[in-house]
């Protein structure tokens, strides 16, 4: 596959960073060939380097629609810190020219209110909409509802884990020392247990206070990054069912920076806000794409 000639912009939300494409007026890139494109893409030697590829496509139900591809090619149902990177995108494009927007994701449609600094996009903030802890809608096979605060063994030990969704999987683990925590061995090992059938995005957080934790990701797909947007969402989330947050002004200190947010209640289920910035790096154009 050959991508010479296409278009794109190198962004990222505080270190979790994405090559992003404009298909709102057509398909850049054909279907079948997204995956393998994806992962020419994010190859750090080979390619552009990401954590994932962002699309903008149209919606019927929506002002746009959203959608992202993991560095391994799988597609996500949501992207936390890349949707803060699109709505920069869209706007200063000029695709869309309003600072609030609605955008159709495959885990439903998000409400984006941008802060302009000097009119310049600054701050986004995001309605991520609500989660599950339900065990069949992560999806995870346990004997229980929900698996809240309960012990999985990995390898050699075990961790309390939390699955929660907010439309893509995470198992959120509260620990009490965070640099003591081997990420490159966890992470994968928990991603592919054997009871995530669709695997799972992987955070440890060892909380400061009420409102302040410090968290370290291993994400599907990817691996280690310096930041998840849904990660931290459901870490948000998941620290205020288990009494560990109280719901306003959470933050969330990532390696590639912090993320804010409020956690609210809307039909029996938790939801939460999150703001944080988004930063374009360079506009781009592939000159030979295929490795
Ligand atoms: N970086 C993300 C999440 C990307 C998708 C994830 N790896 C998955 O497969 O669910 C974020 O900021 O939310």
């Amino acid at each position: 596959m050959d991508l010479k000639g296409l278009k794109f912009s190198k962004m990222h939300g505080i270190g979790n960073d994405f090559p992003i494409i404009d298909e709102s007026k057509g398909v850049v890139i054909p279907e079948e060939d997204k995956p393998e494109a994806c992962r020419f893409l994010c190859h750090r030697n080979f390619g552009v380097g990401g954590d994932g590829v962002l699309f903008v496509v149209p919606s019927d139900v929506a002002d746009i629609g959203y959608r992202m591809f993991n560095p391994d090619g799988s597609e996500a149902e949501m992207c936390g810190n890349g949707i803060r990177c699109f709505a920069d995108f869209v706007y200063r494009k000029g695709i869309l020219k309003e600072e609030k927007m609605t955008v159709e994701t495959k885990s439903g449609i998000k409400t984006i209110e941008i802060t302009l600094e000097d009119g310049e996009p600054a701050l986004f903030r995001v309605d991520m909409g609500t989660s599950t802890f339900k065990v069949d809608e992560i999806p995870m096979t346990a004997d229980v509802d929900e698996f809240s605060d309960g012990k999985l063994d990995v390898l050699d030990t075990s961790f309390n884990v939390t699955a929660v969704s907010v439309g893509n999987p995470h198992a959120i683990i509260f620990v009490d020392d965070i640099e003591a925590v081997d990420i490159e061995k966890y992470g994968p090992a928990i991603e592919c247990h054997e009871v995530f059938p669709e695997k799972i995005n992987v955070h440890f957080v060892q909380a400061v206070s009420k409102t302040e934790a410090v968290m370290k990701t291993w994400e599907r797909g990817a691996g280690v990054t310096l930041a998840c947007g849904t990660g931290a969402t459901s870490t948000a989330i998941a620290g205020v069912k288990l009494g560990v947050f109280d719901t306003e002004n959470i933050l969330l200190h990532l390696p590639g920076g912090y993320l804010k947010f409020n956690v609210y209640e809307k039909d029996g289920k938790l939801g939460a806000c999150m703001e944080g910035p988004a930063k374009l790096v360079y506009d781009g154009e592939i000159q030979r794409g295929y490795y």
